[in-house]
Protein backbone atom coordinates (compact mmCIF):
# COMPACT_ATOMS: atom_id res chain seq x y z
CA UNK A 1 0.00 0.00 0.00
CA UNK A 2 1.01 3.71 -1.03
CA UNK A 3 1.14 6.21 1.66
CA UNK A 4 -1.61 8.98 0.28
CA UNK A 5 -0.43 12.07 3.38
CA UNK A 6 2.72 11.78 5.05
CA UNK A 7 4.18 14.32 7.27
CA UNK A 8 7.92 14.54 8.42
CA UNK A 9 9.47 16.32 11.76
CA UNK A 10 5.94 18.25 10.93
CA UNK A 11 6.42 21.17 13.77
CA UNK A 12 4.61 24.05 14.21
CA UNK A 13 5.13 26.68 17.45
CA UNK A 14 2.92 29.87 18.27
CA UNK A 15 5.19 32.02 20.63
CA UNK A 16 7.00 29.94 22.91
CA UNK A 17 4.19 27.00 22.72
CA UNK A 18 4.89 23.80 20.41
CA UNK A 19 1.18 22.74 19.04
CA UNK A 20 2.73 20.22 17.06
CA UNK A 21 5.88 18.54 18.02
CA UNK A 22 8.24 16.49 15.17
CA UNK A 23 5.38 14.59 13.98
CA UNK A 24 5.95 11.80 11.79
CA UNK A 25 2.30 10.93 10.63
CA UNK A 26 1.04 8.10 7.64
CA UNK A 27 -2.07 7.71 6.22
CA UNK A 28 -1.98 5.19 2.94
CA UNK A 29 -4.34 5.20 0.15
CA UNK A 30 -8.17 4.57 0.90
CA UNK A 31 -7.30 3.90 4.27
CA UNK A 32 -9.96 5.02 7.36
CA UNK A 33 -7.81 6.67 10.04
CA UNK A 34 -8.70 8.64 12.95
CA UNK A 35 -6.26 10.87 14.65
CA UNK A 36 -7.37 10.86 18.84
CA UNK A 37 -6.17 13.11 21.58
CA UNK A 38 -7.32 14.86 24.53
CA UNK A 39 -7.86 18.52 24.68
CA UNK A 40 -4.89 20.52 23.23
CA UNK A 41 -2.92 17.89 21.84
CA UNK A 42 -2.88 18.89 19.06
CA UNK A 43 -5.00 17.31 16.36
CA UNK A 44 -6.91 20.93 14.50
CA UNK A 45 -3.59 22.67 14.51
CA UNK A 46 -2.14 18.84 12.42
CA UNK A 47 -5.40 19.13 10.14
CA UNK A 48 -4.87 22.89 9.74
CA UNK A 49 -0.98 22.19 8.83
CA UNK A 50 -1.97 19.08 6.62
CA UNK A 51 -5.09 21.13 4.73
CA UNK A 52 -2.59 24.58 4.03
CA UNK A 53 -4.49 26.43 6.72
CA UNK A 54 -0.84 26.68 8.50
CA UNK A 55 2.31 26.84 7.30
CA UNK A 56 5.07 24.37 9.78
CA UNK A 57 7.46 25.94 11.95
CA UNK A 58 9.82 22.71 10.55
CA UNK A 59 9.51 19.51 8.65
CA UNK A 60 7.27 18.18 5.31
CA UNK A 61 4.37 16.94 4.43
CA UNK A 62 3.74 15.05 1.01
CA UNK A 63 0.79 14.51 -0.86
CA UNK A 64 2.00 11.18 -2.99
CA UNK A 65 5.17 11.55 -2.37
CA UNK A 66 5.22 15.32 -3.55
CA UNK A 67 6.12 17.48 -0.91
CA UNK A 68 3.31 20.11 -0.70
CA UNK A 69 4.34 21.79 2.47
CA UNK A 70 4.14 25.26 0.73
CA UNK A 71 1.53 24.52 -1.19
CA UNK A 72 -1.58 27.07 -0.81
CA UNK A 73 -5.13 24.95 1.09
CA UNK A 74 -6.65 25.94 -2.84
CA UNK A 75 -3.60 24.16 -4.25
CA UNK A 76 -4.14 21.47 -1.67
CA UNK A 77 -7.58 21.01 -2.44
CA UNK A 78 -7.12 20.57 -6.23
CA UNK A 79 -4.61 18.04 -5.82
CA UNK A 80 -7.16 16.58 -4.00
CA UNK A 81 -6.67 16.82 0.02
CA UNK A 82 -10.24 18.27 0.97
CA UNK A 83 -10.93 19.84 4.42
CA UNK A 84 -14.40 19.85 5.90
CA UNK A 85 -15.60 23.42 7.28
CA UNK A 86 -18.31 24.29 9.75
CA UNK A 87 -20.73 25.96 7.30
CA UNK A 88 -18.59 28.46 5.85
CA UNK A 89 -18.86 27.74 2.54
CA UNK A 90 -23.06 27.21 2.84
CA UNK A 91 -25.11 29.66 1.63
CA UNK A 92 -27.76 30.12 4.29
CA UNK A 93 -30.90 31.10 2.29
CA UNK A 94 -30.93 29.14 -0.65
CA UNK A 95 -32.01 24.86 -0.40
CA UNK A 96 -29.44 22.20 0.80
CA UNK A 97 -29.91 20.82 -2.72
CA UNK A 98 -29.17 24.22 -4.51
CA UNK A 99 -25.95 24.35 -2.05
CA UNK A 100 -24.58 20.96 -2.71
CA UNK A 101 -25.59 21.37 -6.59
CA UNK A 102 -23.72 24.56 -7.14
CA UNK A 103 -20.53 22.70 -5.27
CA UNK A 104 -20.89 20.05 -7.38
CA UNK A 105 -21.53 22.27 -10.40
CA UNK A 106 -17.97 24.63 -9.46
CA UNK A 107 -16.21 21.20 -8.86
CA UNK A 108 -17.25 19.75 -12.88
CA UNK A 109 -16.79 23.45 -13.94
CA UNK A 110 -19.55 23.74 -16.00
CA UNK A 111 -20.33 27.39 -17.48
CA UNK A 112 -23.91 27.84 -18.52
CA UNK A 113 -25.69 30.62 -19.39
CA UNK A 114 -27.81 32.23 -16.43
CA UNK A 115 -31.24 31.53 -18.74
CA UNK A 116 -31.12 27.98 -19.16
CA UNK A 117 -33.22 25.68 -16.50
CA UNK A 118 -31.12 23.95 -14.02
CA UNK A 119 -32.50 20.73 -14.98
CA UNK A 120 -31.08 20.45 -17.92
CA UNK A 121 -28.02 19.73 -16.36
CA UNK A 122 -28.96 16.43 -15.35
CA UNK A 123 -25.57 15.06 -14.43
CA UNK A 124 -25.04 17.40 -11.67
CA UNK A 125 -28.73 16.96 -10.51
CA UNK A 126 -28.06 13.18 -10.13
CA UNK A 127 -24.56 13.78 -8.37
CA UNK A 128 -25.97 15.90 -6.30
CA UNK A 129 -29.13 13.46 -5.36
CA UNK A 130 -26.73 10.73 -4.96
CA UNK A 131 -24.94 12.81 -2.44
CA UNK A 132 -27.51 13.99 -0.73
CA UNK A 133 -28.65 10.54 -0.28
CA UNK A 134 -25.31 9.11 1.21
CA UNK A 135 -25.78 12.14 3.89
CA UNK A 136 -29.33 10.93 4.61
CA UNK A 137 -30.02 14.30 4.01
CA UNK A 138 -32.72 13.61 0.84
CA UNK A 139 -35.66 14.27 3.06
CA UNK A 140 -34.16 17.88 3.88
CA UNK A 141 -33.18 18.96 0.31
CA UNK A 142 -36.09 21.78 -0.14
CA UNK A 143 -35.58 22.85 3.16
CA UNK A 144 -32.98 26.50 3.16
CA UNK A 145 -29.78 25.50 4.67
CA UNK A 146 -30.46 28.10 7.38
CA UNK A 147 -33.38 25.82 9.11
CA UNK A 148 -31.50 22.63 9.32
CA UNK A 149 -30.40 21.31 12.87
CA UNK A 150 -27.27 21.52 14.64
CA UNK A 151 -26.67 17.76 13.37
CA UNK A 152 -27.90 18.20 9.27
CA UNK A 153 -25.65 21.11 9.81
CA UNK A 154 -22.96 18.63 9.61
CA UNK A 155 -24.09 16.22 7.19
CA UNK A 156 -24.50 19.38 4.79
CA UNK A 157 -20.81 19.99 5.37
CA UNK A 158 -19.76 16.63 4.73
CA UNK A 159 -22.18 16.64 1.43
CA UNK A 160 -20.02 20.00 0.40
CA UNK A 161 -17.00 18.02 1.04
CA UNK A 162 -17.75 15.17 -1.23
CA UNK A 163 -18.97 17.42 -3.84
CA UNK A 164 -15.50 18.81 -4.08
CA UNK A 165 -14.63 14.99 -5.27
CA UNK A 166 -11.33 15.24 -3.11
CA UNK A 167 -9.48 11.58 -3.19
CA UNK A 168 -8.66 12.85 1.24
CA UNK A 169 -11.32 13.77 3.00
CA UNK A 170 -10.50 15.78 6.50
CA UNK A 171 -12.93 15.57 9.06
CA UNK A 172 -12.45 17.79 11.67
CA UNK A 173 -14.77 16.13 14.72
CA UNK A 174 -18.09 15.49 12.70
CA UNK A 175 -19.93 14.77 15.67
CA UNK A 176 -18.44 17.84 17.88
CA UNK A 177 -21.46 19.59 19.59
CA UNK A 178 -24.50 17.46 18.79
CA UNK A 179 -26.93 15.83 20.72
CA UNK A 180 -26.72 11.99 21.97
CA UNK A 181 -29.72 11.18 19.40
CA UNK A 182 -27.84 12.88 16.65
CA UNK A 183 -24.54 11.33 16.90
CA UNK A 184 -25.86 7.91 15.49
CA UNK A 185 -27.09 9.48 12.09
CA UNK A 186 -23.58 11.20 11.34
CA UNK A 187 -21.78 7.57 12.59
CA UNK A 188 -24.21 6.58 9.78
CA UNK A 189 -23.35 9.06 7.25
CA UNK A 190 -19.46 8.26 7.61
CA UNK A 191 -19.98 4.66 7.60
CA UNK A 192 -22.14 5.52 4.49
CA UNK A 193 -19.04 7.20 2.84
CA UNK A 194 -16.44 4.42 4.25
CA UNK A 195 -18.56 1.92 1.86
CA UNK A 196 -18.12 3.95 -1.44
CA UNK A 197 -14.76 2.22 -1.03
CA UNK A 198 -13.15 5.41 -3.24
CA UNK A 199 -11.80 7.77 -0.74
CA UNK A 200 -8.95 8.33 2.01
CA UNK A 201 -10.63 9.33 4.99
CA UNK A 202 -8.95 11.36 8.03
CA UNK A 203 -11.22 11.69 11.12
CA UNK A 204 -10.33 13.85 14.54
CA UNK A 205 -12.53 12.52 17.23
CA UNK A 206 -12.56 13.63 20.80
CA UNK A 207 -14.46 11.10 22.05
CA UNK A 208 -12.26 7.50 21.19
CA UNK A 209 -15.20 4.99 21.66
CA UNK A 210 -16.81 6.41 19.12
CA UNK A 211 -14.53 5.35 16.08
CA UNK A 212 -13.14 2.76 17.13
CA UNK A 213 -15.36 0.50 15.12
CA UNK A 214 -15.15 2.66 11.53
CA UNK A 215 -10.77 3.07 11.90
CA UNK A 216 -8.78 0.64 10.12
CA UNK A 217 -6.16 2.56 11.95
CA UNK A 218 -5.77 5.63 14.92
CA UNK A 219 -3.32 7.89 15.51
CA UNK A 220 -2.70 9.28 19.20
CA UNK A 221 -1.60 12.73 19.58
CA UNK A 222 -0.42 13.86 23.18
CA UNK A 223 0.36 17.52 24.16
CA UNK A 224 1.29 17.80 20.43
CA UNK A 225 3.32 14.90 19.97
CA UNK A 226 2.95 11.27 18.41
CA UNK A 227 1.87 9.08 20.91
CA UNK A 228 1.03 5.49 19.26
CA UNK A 229 -0.46 4.71 16.14
CA UNK A 230 -1.47 1.13 15.40
CA UNK A 231 -5.25 -0.44 14.50
CA UNK A 232 -8.26 0.37 16.64
CA UNK A 233 -7.27 -3.33 18.97
CA UNK A 234 -3.80 -2.44 19.18
CA UNK A 235 -4.51 1.05 20.31
CA UNK A 236 -7.01 0.15 23.14
CA UNK A 237 -4.49 -2.35 24.60
CA UNK A 238 -1.52 0.09 24.31
CA UNK A 239 -0.65 0.93 28.04
CA UNK A 240 0.99 4.31 27.28
CA UNK A 241 -2.27 5.47 25.41
CA UNK A 242 -4.31 4.20 28.35
CA UNK A 243 -2.08 6.06 31.00
CA UNK A 244 -2.30 8.90 29.08
CA UNK A 245 -6.31 8.97 27.30
CA UNK A 246 -7.68 7.23 30.28
CA UNK A 247 -5.90 7.34 33.36
CA UNK A 248 -7.90 10.36 34.51
CA UNK A 249 -6.25 12.98 32.07
CA UNK A 250 -8.96 12.24 29.42
CA UNK A 251 -12.45 14.22 30.33
CA UNK A 252 -14.33 11.63 27.58
CA UNK A 253 -17.88 13.16 28.50
CA UNK A 254 -16.86 16.46 27.02
CA UNK A 255 -18.35 16.94 23.45
N1 LIG B 1 -3.29 29.98 16.49
C1 LIG B 1 -2.84 29.59 17.69
N2 LIG B 1 -2.11 30.40 18.48
C2 LIG B 1 -1.65 30.00 19.66
N3 LIG B 1 -1.86 28.78 20.19
C3 LIG B 1 -2.60 27.91 19.45
C4 LIG B 1 -3.13 28.26 18.18
N4 LIG B 1 -3.81 27.19 17.68
C5 LIG B 1 -3.72 26.23 18.62
N5 LIG B 1 -3.00 26.65 19.68
C6 LIG B 1 -2.66 25.86 20.87
O1 LIG B 1 -2.11 24.65 20.42
C7 LIG B 1 -2.54 23.56 21.24
C8 LIG B 1 -3.22 22.50 20.39
O2 LIG B 1 -4.49 22.99 19.99
P1 LIG B 1 -5.46 22.15 19.04
O3 LIG B 1 -6.69 22.95 18.85
O4 LIG B 1 -4.74 21.70 17.85
O5 LIG B 1 -5.78 20.89 19.96
P2 LIG B 1 -6.86 19.76 19.75
O6 LIG B 1 -6.18 18.45 19.98
O7 LIG B 1 -7.58 19.94 18.48
O8 LIG B 1 -7.83 20.04 20.99
P3 LIG B 1 -9.41 19.96 21.16
O9 LIG B 1 -9.76 18.52 21.27
O10 LIG B 1 -9.62 20.70 22.43
O11 LIG B 1 -10.02 20.64 19.96
C9 LIG B 1 -3.44 24.16 22.31
O12 LIG B 1 -2.67 24.36 23.47
C10 LIG B 1 -3.89 25.46 21.68
O13 LIG B 1 -4.16 26.41 22.68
Amino acid sequence: MEPILQTKNLTIQFGGHIAVNNVDFTVYEKQFKSIIGPNGAGKTTLFNLLGGQLKPTSGKIYFRNEDITSLSSVKRTRKGIGRSFQMTNVFPNITVFENVRLAVQSRKNIRYPFYKHFSKYTEVNERTSEILELVLLQDKQFSLAKQLSHGEQRKLEIAMLLALETEVLLLDEPTAGMSLEEVPTILDVIQNVKKEGNRTIVLIEHKMDLIMNLSDAVTVLYNGQFLADGTPEEIMENETVQNAYLGGLYDGSRS
